[in-house]
């Protein structure tokens, strides 16, 4: 979207940031084409079947840890059964640097080591409905890229999955972490605006979400024989 006026960075709550604009066009255009590569494997982006039978109707593919309700693994035991792709160093770097200007904190930015990200699309009807991110056993900041079309991202409060929240437009290269008191806010996306993406930017139609997170899981020691 061409904002005609420039949009404030925002703290909506404490911890939780708003900065539009933040990632370049070049850079943008670079995600989406990461993401097309991510969607087609080792495990291909699909719609997420909960646990009562229903899908999600965003689609996700997942890089570091595979998510689904609700739990992450290593292998993408709902889908193919493949472990999923390593999280590149590049998008660590990425993560670190979000959190540094969202916190205006540097040493914020070195302290974050994202190991798993979650990329989901949304095509012109898809949603998400209000939820916490609580499956990490960590509390370190998520970090939130959005790129293709606008959306109304719906940024609750930690009791309960109802009002009061605040509503705010993520447009292509908005970046938004919700950390500290905000790591387990509700949130969620009611709607996203189809044919809002600007095709320069990579996506001619659709919304791509990223969002890296710390799960603080570590991978199983391999049993050894004691000698
Ligand atoms: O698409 C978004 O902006 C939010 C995605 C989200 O909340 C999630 O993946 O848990
Ligand atoms: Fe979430």
């Amino acid at each position: 979207m061409n904002a005609l006026l420039p949009r404030p960075h925002t703290t909506l709550a404490p911890g939780a940031v708003h900065v539009p604009g933040w990632l370049a066009p070049g850079a943008q255009r670079s995600l989406v084409t990461a993401c097309r590569q991510w969607a087609v494997g080792p495990v291909p982006m699909r719609h997420t079947r909960l646990p009562r039978g229903g899908t999600m109707s965003a689609q996700t593919v997942c890089l570091g840890w595979h998510w689904k309700p609700y739990i992450y693994t290593r292998t993408a035991d709902d889908v193919n059964g493949q472990r999923v792709a390593p999280l590149p160093q590049w998008l660590v770097g990425l993560g670190r640097r979000a959190v540094a200007d969202a916190y205006q904190d540097p040493s914020a930015g070195e302290a974050y080591t994202p190991d798993t990200a979650l990329i989901n699309f949304y095509d012109a009807v898809a949603t998400m409905g209000m939820h916490q991110d609580k499956d990490e056993r960590s509390s370190a900041p998520v970090v939130s890229l959005s790129l293709g079309d606008t959306c109304v991202f719906r940024f609750g409060n930690t009791e309960t999955r109802t009002r009061p929240y605040t509503d705010v437009e993520l447009c292509s290269g908005d970046l938004f972490v919700f950390g500290g008191p905000s790591r387990f806010a509700y949130h969620g996306v009611p709607k996203v605006y189809p044919g809002t993406a600007d095709p320069a930017d990579g996506l001619a139609r659709g919304r791509l979400n990223i969002t890296l997170r710390v799960t603080g899981l570590t991978d199983e020691p391999s049993t050894r024989r004691r000698a």
